[in-house]
């Protein structure tokens, strides 16, 4: 796993390390710049040839900018033909910026003309499609939304453009957040290039549609050791490795025993998916807990997994004297109500690890503190989805939802993160970007996007399969956030491996593969 930056963690490490003398802001700003042109060169080989490409480098009234001259001038000096427009007046840029728009104009016979970002549209008219757009006019810097000139520049030149390129976040995006600031623009460049880390901004919302490809460029900044407050990125590329591995000596009861809780008659195919997931992701066995009335439906349906009956809270109570049972999965299928509410406090007096999703959590929706009560440092990790979400966490939801004008806005990191604190356990929100937060501030984020996009995941069920994942895992012995965050990895894993036509049943089938894969 990697850190996810923000933009203020960014300014201050940048500052610590500038500030102990170990190099200046103008060299990180020219290895930023090289860092783009080597990745622009990389990334389009058909570019090698410079001879009769032109670029235009559009440049703002920061550091972004600055690093934006830096690239015009190598590419220059690659062969380029190079236009370069400024948004705002080239006498109030930042040193290190200004320096580099020094140097781009240079002196004496080979001065350079510095177009204004409003020449931009007119330019292209005129000269036609540019072979590539570098984009350098907000960074980490961006305060508020775009102006609708801004938009305009950017729009007709990334569309125009056979190419196009971010420095460091396409512009306009919060790179704390992913969020548009102000109105949304909806662009999307060919390649984002940015320093040091990741930005969470490249992956959550509309950061993780915002570019095709992402690179991180090393600009020499020392490495620091992961620290709660940092957000990490569920990226490895075989990151399930140790999931994959089972000890060959182990006893079925050593790997744990999960139990699902049923829905009634015509509704327990959620709890099927469920205690299957869990089944395949290494659970030594697993039990379906089913209301007399479905027990002909669940029995015939099922081979390797169990079946107990369990009428009420009570029979739970009685089941549970099993200490063997070792995690339990509540909420697909189970029905929104007072018989959910009780067998949940059952569940969680029982101190086992528990999974609590749709239904177990809907049902609290009148009172989620009451929830939070029962949950609070246990062993408890809530899956719900953005609906959910929003009826236990309804103020944070409101504060995600919201369109936010100045930055850096609230992200999915900050409100899940509040969302675990309040409840006292794991969180898990799903989505294309899913966060994931422990009650003590950790925080990891896997996003379905670019390189481990899963379109076909969106499918009926897929989530009840998630939350078995993370049950299997936590019957055998993984703490929650590990737990929860294997079981997102491995849940996208599957679906890419499934591909196209995916149905939740085939998710538990893929994983055999996506294990053996792993090991
Ligand atoms: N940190 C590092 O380690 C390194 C950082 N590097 C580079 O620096 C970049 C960060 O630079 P940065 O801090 O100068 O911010 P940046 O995004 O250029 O813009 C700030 C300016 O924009 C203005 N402004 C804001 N929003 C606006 C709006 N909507 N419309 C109009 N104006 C708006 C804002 O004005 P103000 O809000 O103060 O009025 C201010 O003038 C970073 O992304 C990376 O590329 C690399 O060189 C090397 C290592
Ligand atoms: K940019």
């Amino acid at each position: 796993m990697s850190n996810l930056m923000t933009g203020g963690q960014m300014r201050t490490h940048e500052q610590a390390v500038i500030g102990g003398g170990s190099v200046t802001g103008l060299a990180l700003m020219q290895r930023a710049g090289q860092g783009v042109f080597d990745a622009i060169s990389q990334a389009f080989p058909e570019l090698s040839d410079a001879c009769g490409r032109r670029a235009l480098i559009l440049c703002g009234p920061g550091n972004n900018g600055g690093d934006g001259f830096v690239v015009a001038h190598l590419l220059a000096a690659a062969g380029w033909a190079v236009d370069v427009a400024l948004l705002g007046e080239a006498g109030h840029l930042p040193p290190d910026a200004a320096a580099n728009h020094a140097r781009w104009v240079g002196t004496g016979a080979k001065r350079r003309d510095v177009l204004s970002l409003d020449q931009v549209v007119p330019l292209i008219a005129a000269q036609g499609a540019p072979d590539l757009v570098v984009d350098a006019v907000f960074g980490t810097g961006l305060r508020r939304g775009l102006s609708a000139d801004v938009v305009e520049a950017l729009r007709v030149s990334i569309e125009a453009a056979r190419h196009s390129v971010a420095v460091d976040i396409l512009s306009g995006l919060c790179a704390d957040s992913g969020k548009w600031l102000g109105q949304a623009a909806d662009l999307t460049v060919d390649l984002t290039v940015t320093f040091h880390t990741a930005k969470p901004g490249h992956y959550l919302a509309a950061g993780g549609r915002a570019t095709r490809r992402l690179v991180i460029v090393d600009i020499g900044l020392p490495v620091q050791s992961a620290r709660i407050e940092d957000a990490e990125l569920i990226d490895a590329p075989a990151y399930s490795g140790e999931v994959a591995r089972k000890d060959p000596a182990s006893h079925k009861y050593g790997s744990g025993h999960a139990l699902v809780l049923s829905g009634g008659p015509g509704r327990t195919g959620a709890a099927r998916l469920a205690a299957r997931a869990a089944l395949r992701i290494g659970a030594g066995l697993v039990t379906i807990a089913v209301p007399p009335g479905a027990q002909q439906e669940v029995a015939c349906q099922i081979t390797a997994i169990m079946l107990t009956r369990v009428a009420d809270s009570e029979a739970l109570g009685v089941v549970l004297e099993d200490k063997r049972y070792s995690a339990l999965c509540l909420g697909p299928g189970l029905g929104v109500g007072e018989r959910t509410r009780s067998l949940v406090s059952e569940a969680l007096s029982a101190g086992r690890s528990v999974v609590l999703d749709a239904d177990a959590l809907t049902s609290f929706a009148d009172d989620p503190m009451s929830l939070f009560e029962q949950v609070r440092g246990a062993d408890v990790v809530l899956t719900p989805h953005g609906g959910e979400f929003a009826r236990l966490f309804p103020d944070l939801a409101e504060q995600l939802r919201a369109v936010a004008e100045t930055g850096p806005a609230v992200s999915k990191i900050d409100v899940v993160r509040a969302a675990a604190a309040r409840a006292g356990c794991t969180v898990l929100l799903k989505g294309a970007d899913t966060v994931i937060a422990a009650p003590d501030g950790r925080v990891r984020v896997h996003a379905a996007c670019r390189e481990r996009a899963a379109p076909w995941l969106a499918t009926a069920g897929a989530g009840d399969v998630l939350a078995g994942f993370v049950t299997g895992l936590m019957a055998r012995g993984l703490e929650p956030l590990e737990a929860a965050s294997h079981a997102t990895w491995l849940h996208v894993e599957c679906a890419r491996a499934f591909g196209p036509g995916l149905i939740a049943e085939d998710l538990p089938e893929a994983l055999p593969g996506v294990l053996k894969a792993l090991l």
